[in-house]
């Protein structure tokens, strides 16, 4: 048998949800952008291989590729119910960069758990699935947090709840919304990211913080969609990490010319994403931001809309 899945890259943050929301994207021309895992059975119990665009960006070692932990992880969990994993040969198509802010890690891990379930009957359960991709994205980041792997698994924009054993739902979005995302081609360290953070905040910040999270999810519900973008600000961590992303300031200015509703950090950065409502515009912004903001080859702009599938099986023989 073979089995290959991709999981896609996703927006974390969005602005006024630190680690508590986050989506997947989709090109609108119809790529796909995000990694895939590909089984097949073998002789011998494990093996791991890397292809894909940004493949030389891995460690050398597989055993400190994440896949190999998504493996490790995945058969204790089979271990734990008295099923053993079976021998297979796995490949990481790594298609997203690293320390994008795309939620690099999360489409690997996303990509890798999904695989080996589907491999094996889907023997864990949805939420058993995300509590492992939740503690494996914890190895990497420094500490456990959902709003890639949850979105990325599941589709979709996700709140992260986090209580009564939901870790995540769904909240309505605007289909009308065009995500302009743009990643410049350098790489910031999720952890690294996290490090810069304070440790407490003022009152003013977490009422400030909450007030934009609880707006957006009402907006969206009632679906008002000049207030939900309003709402898009971040007083927890854009201000500390918009300062590593050269020209942040004037990408939010040229987009805000444009008609964007909002600008914020995807993720940790330095991806930064805008969201705009009319197509020739978006399509302006891209064409700016390939010229003016993206600083070598590993970098790009896409002109996206909110995934609402997340991980799904692209290939399967029997
Ligand atoms: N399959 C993988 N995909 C991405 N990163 C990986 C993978 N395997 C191991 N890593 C390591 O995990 C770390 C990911 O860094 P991080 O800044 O969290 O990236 P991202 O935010 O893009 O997920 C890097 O040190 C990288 O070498
Ligand atoms: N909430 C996390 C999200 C990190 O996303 P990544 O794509 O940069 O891994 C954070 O902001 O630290």
């Amino acid at each position: 048998m073979s089995i290959v899945v991709f999981a896609p890259a996703s927006v974390a943050n969005v602005s006024a949800g630190f680690d508590a929301l986050g989506f997947p994207i989709a090109p609108i021309d119809g790529s796909l952008i995000g990694d895939k895992v590909f089984i097949t059975d073998a002789d011998s119990a494990f093996s791991l291989v890397s292809s894909g665009r940004f493949k030389h960006k891995l460690p050398d070692d597989y055993r400190e590729n994440i896949i190999y932990d998504c493996y490790l992880g995945y058969a204790a969990a089979l271990e734990k119910r008295g099923l053993k994993i079976k021998s297979i040969a796995m490949e990481l198509e790594k298609n997203l960069p690293i320390g994008s802010g795309l939620g690099s890690s999360a489409a690997s891990i996303v990509a890798g758990l999904e695989a080996l379930n589907v491999f094996h009957d889907n023997s864990l359960e949805e939420h058993e699935m995300v509590l492992l991709m939740g503690e494996l994205e914890g190895k990497i980041s420094g500490s456990v947090h959902y709003d890639n792997v949850a979105p990325c698994a599941l589709g979709g924009m996700q709140l992260m709840l986090n209580e009564n054993g939901v870790v995540s739902q769904s909240v309505p979005c605007f289909d009308e919304w065009y995500w302009v995302v743009a990643y410049p081609g350098i790489n910031i360290s999720t952890a690294a990211a996290r490090d810069i953070l304070p440790t407490q905040y003022s009152r003013a910040d977490c009422l400030t913080y909450g007030r934009h999270l609880a707006g957006f999810i009402h907006a969206c519900y009632s679906k008002q969609q000049d207030l939900a973008a309003a709402m898009l600000q971040d007083v927890i961590a854009e201000p500390y990490r918009s300062q590593l992303i050269p020209k942040f300031d004037d990408v939010r200015d040229y987009a805000k010319e444009l008609g964007a509703l909002a600008t914020g950090i995807s993720g940790s950065g330095p991806t930064v994403f805008n969201v705009m409502t009319d197509l020739a515009q978006a399509e302006k912004l891209k064409a700016w931001l390939d010229a003016n903001f993206i600083q070598n080859d590993d970098g790009f702009t896409h002109i996206c809309k909110l995934d609402k599938e997340g991980a799904r099986v692209v290939g399967r023989e029997l």
